[in-house]
């Protein structure tokens, strides 16, 4: 593809001022951000910096070619929130060692993770690590900063001495030391010498998760993991760093301080760029406030994710947004006019079918979109210039919408794009003919239970079928399936 030529700006929250972005290589562009710990579903606002970063990601392999960006985004599957959850089932009775249990944890909840994200259009990162995969950088990477004199070991712990860095600490979020300390309230470990210092090492109980380090059995502190592993997969100096804002204080402050001490420079990231909060009523969503849904939640509402993300897209990331139903109602409209341009068989839409050809076509972006994009990522200009191609009648805007949307991701080769227009539960001719296979299997079950007198089979597929929406009626003459308002297709996969 030939690249775009938009000058990208960003707002950098280390100089707070819109820059050009220049690469330190163009042939390979590298970007970071911090991935969710892997404990639970992903509410609504965790999906928000990952969409996000899915756009900035998109536009730079745009701008840059596709195999010329790098992007990393970790999963934290060391915490006591995930063996908390692993106790829990242990003492429900779940076989295997608590240890296991925690993996086994980590593994469900990564799975839902890629699920639910790429719901949204969001393509999976070049790397991404597990913490517990990357322990040994982070033990040698806590070795040199204790060599170099910024760290200290402690009763099993090792702490990062903010004292020897006073110059650098707290320039990201703007806040001095002095100040910090005076603000602190925490109780202060008898441990530590400063109440700011933080934890880089500490000791883990025999039935935890741990590993043998020179202090000790143990376990990493989370803001060494991103440091390490930014290391690893990117180098000592790379682009882009990006999470939420509410990581800013603490984690990438801490960050950097583990990053530039053990370098012995102050490189790292080059561009910091920092998402502002979905909120509920004001607050943040999370998880401790209890105000919070899951993008799961959305999903088996029937709202499908082209419509979630094109929610997100509709406000800048550095703004507060919320979630409302009247956003979901005006975002499957629009969507639906965009997708209905596009539904003219043979041209864009498949004959027969309800997806688009992308495999073998390229369609360029327009050019206003890519620059509103590359401008601060402003994807609500670039969504009111979709609005506006719909109403411009050039031959070539139909591929030019294809292409845009390719580019925000509403887009892909498995989108449906007649789903949006669709009532609720309508089935298609193709979707029929596999009903026909699930009658005829119900029937044949049925048939061997009465001779076996085992309807053990048969209870399972009924049970699968009413799950996946369908009213099951069955006659001596036959069984007949019926779709209901919720009928998921995809649930009678794999049955
Ligand atoms: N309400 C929100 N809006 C936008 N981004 C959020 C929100 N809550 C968390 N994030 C982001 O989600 C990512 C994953 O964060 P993390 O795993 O720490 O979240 P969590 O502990 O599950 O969430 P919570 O903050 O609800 O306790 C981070 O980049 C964080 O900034
Ligand atoms: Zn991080």
């Amino acid at each position: 593809m030939a690249p775009s030529t938009a000058t990208i700006k960003l707002l950098n929250t280390k100089t707070r001022k819109k820059e050009v972005f220049v690469p330190l290589d163009p042939q390979n562009v590298r970007m970071y951000v911090c991935g969710p710990t892997v404990y639970d579903r992903a509410h609504l606002g965790n999906a928000r910096p990952v969409v996000v970063f899915d756009v900035l990601y998109r536009l730079l392999r745009e701008t840059y070619g596709a195999d010329h960006v790098t992007y990393a985004r970790n999963f934290t599957d060391v915490d006591d929130k995930i063996n908390a959850t692993a106790l829990a089932r242990k003492e429900a009775g779940a076989p295997g060692t608590l240890e296991e249990l925690v993996h086994e944890r980590s593994d469900e909840t990564i799975s839902w993770y890629l699920n639910d994200m790429g719901e949204l259009g969001v393509l999976e990162p070049n790397h991404m690590p597990r913490a517990t995969e990357y322990i040994a950088q982070m033990i040698t990477m806590i070795q040199e900063l204790i060599a170099k004199g910024h760290a200290y070991a402690a009763e099993g712990h090792v702490l990062f001495a903010v004292d020897s860095w006073r110059e650098g600490y707290g320039k990201l979020s703007g806040r001095s030391v002095d100040d910090m300390i005076a603000g602190a309230r925490v109780e202060v470990a008898p441990y530590k010498k400063n109440p700011m210092d933080f934890v880089l090492w500490k000791p883990s109980t025999d039935d935890l998760p741990g590993w043998d380090s020179p202090w000790g059995r143990g376990r990493p502190g989370w803001h060494i993991e991103c440091s390490a592993m930014s290391l690893e997969l990117l180098g000592e100096t790379f682009d882009i760093h990006g999470g939420g804002n509410d990581l800013m204080f603490p984690h990438h402050e801490n960050e950097i301080a583990q990053s530039c001490c053990a370098h012995g420079d102050d490189s790292f990231a080059q561009v910091w760029l920092h998402n502002e909060m979905l909120q509920v009523e004001g607050k943040k969503m999370s998880k401790s406030l209890g105000n919070f849904f899951t993008v799961r939640d959305l999903l088996d509402q029937g709202i499908p994710g082209e419509v979630i993300r094109f929610v997100f897209l509709s406000t800048h990331y550095r703004k507060p947004m919320d979630w409302t139903e009247k956003k979901a109602k005006e975002a499957r409209q629009a969507l639906e006019k965009f997708y209905s341009v596009l539904m003219v068989p043979g041209m864009y839409a498949k004959p027969g079918s309800r997806s688009v050809y992308l495999d073998s076509k390229i369609y360029p972006p327009d050019q206003e979109i890519v620059n509103a994009l590359a401008d601060d990522l402003n994807t609500a200009k670039a969504l009111a210039r979709l609005h506006e191609m719909l109403k411009e009648n050039a031959p070539d805007v139909g591929s030019k919408i294809v292409g845009s949307l390719v580019l925000l991701g509403l887009l892909n080769k498995d989108t449906d794009i007649d789903r949006l227009s669709r009532p609720a539960g309508a089935i298609l001719e193709e979707d029929r003919v596999d009903l026909s296979i699930h009658e005829t299997r119900l029937f044949d079950a049925r048939q061997a239970a009465m001779q076996s007198k085992d309807f053990s089979e048969v209870d399972r597929l009924k049970a699968a079928y009413l799950a996946a929406g369908l009213e099951v009626r069955m006659s001596k003459s036959g069984v007949e399936l019926v779709p209901g308002a919720g009928f998921d297709v995809t649930k009678l996969e794999g049955l």
